[in-house]
């Protein structure tokens, strides 16, 4: 990774509001929609001030990678993507959350709605104690799919988008729990694919993962990103540098940073940007 600064520019610090217009730094100005747009969000845990004030705009078809060191608001912040921070007794939050153009922290929104068209991917494995195929299965027959040819249409198609098809196809009725953690972690994304989500929510995915099976998922999600908005929490800088387009740096609840990923790890523009991916702390 490179992460020479030498033409840093050290005006104009960002803190969060990143995309707010008239600002020369503005990233994401292409034709891409803005899938999620962030504004002015606080979250707290109780008396616990987790989320301050975050800005942030996510395109669609891109993977956008959130760092920062442990405790910062990475998982958090995911979570509130698909309102999964909220199972958390105690949580209030104030700002919004428009995804496609609607908040999904207003009262009215369909939480099961919304999560049929965002999916979430878990740092361990997290199968059914089930056969691979019913694995897959269990989200469409959940909506009301019962056709046996359909489903498995949609287990194949789910299987062969996660790039497990070949490994599985003569075992789809052993159970899940007898496949590799990096193997499983492939189910895992076929069962997300499987409800046809828009976007995809990966919490440090990999980090239960060898590196061979890292490598995989790593490949996966590059492919991934032709149809999915994924957004991915990772704590290794090495993989937000190869897989992500936009990288956003957390640190304390804030936004310090969010740029192309390039930009990010070869000229910060923030110096605690600096010191965290040369290593200074976290
Ligand atoms: N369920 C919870 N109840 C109370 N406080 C919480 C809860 N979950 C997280 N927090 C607090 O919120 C802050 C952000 O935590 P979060 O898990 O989002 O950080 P993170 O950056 O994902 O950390 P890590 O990299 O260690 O997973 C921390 O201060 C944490 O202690």
């Amino acid at each position: 990774m490179n992460t020479t600064t030498k033409n840093k520019v050290n005006i104009n610090v960002k803190t969060n509001g990143v995309n707010e217009s008239n600002n020369s730094d503005n990233i994401g100005k292409t034709n891409q929609n803005i899938i999620y747009n962030t504004k002015d969000l606080n979250l707290w845990y109780s008396e616990t001030h987790a989320l301050k004030d975050i800005n942030l705009e996510i395109l669609e078809n891109e993977v956008t990678a959130i760092i920062g060191p442990s405790g910062c608001g990475k998982s958090t912040y995911l979570k509130t993507l698909n309102r999964m921070v909220e199972l958390v007794p105690g949580v209030s939050t104030t700002g919004t959350i428009a995804y496609k153009g609607d908040n999904i922290l207003a009262k009215s929104t369909q939480v099961e709605d919304l999560r049929t068209k965002v999916g979430m991917v878990f740092q361990k494995p997290n199968p059914f104690p089930k056969s691979i195929y019913e694995n897959v299965a269990y989200g469409p027959k959940v909506h009301g799919i019962k056709k046996k040819a359909v489903l498995d249409e949609i287990v194949e198609k789910s299987l062969r988008g996660a790039a497990i098809w070949d490994e599985v196809k003569d075992r789809l009725n052993q159970n899940a729990y007898g496949l590799s953690g990096g193997q499983q972690q492939r189910i895992c994304i076929a069962r997300c694919l499987a409800i046809e989500p828009d976007v995809i929510l990966m919490d440090e995915p990999t980090s239960a993962l060898d590196p061979i099976s890292t490598l995989k998922v790593e490949e996966l999600i590059k492919e991934l990103k032709q149809k999915y908005t994924i957004i991915i929490v990772t704590h290794n800088m090495q993989q937000a540098a190869r897989i992500s387009d936009k990288t956003v740096f957390m640190l304390n609840g804030e936004v310090v940073e969010f740029s192309e990923t390039d930009q990010l790890f070869s000229n910060p523009k923030d110096k605690r940007t600096e010191d965290y991916i040369t290593g200074r702390f976290g």
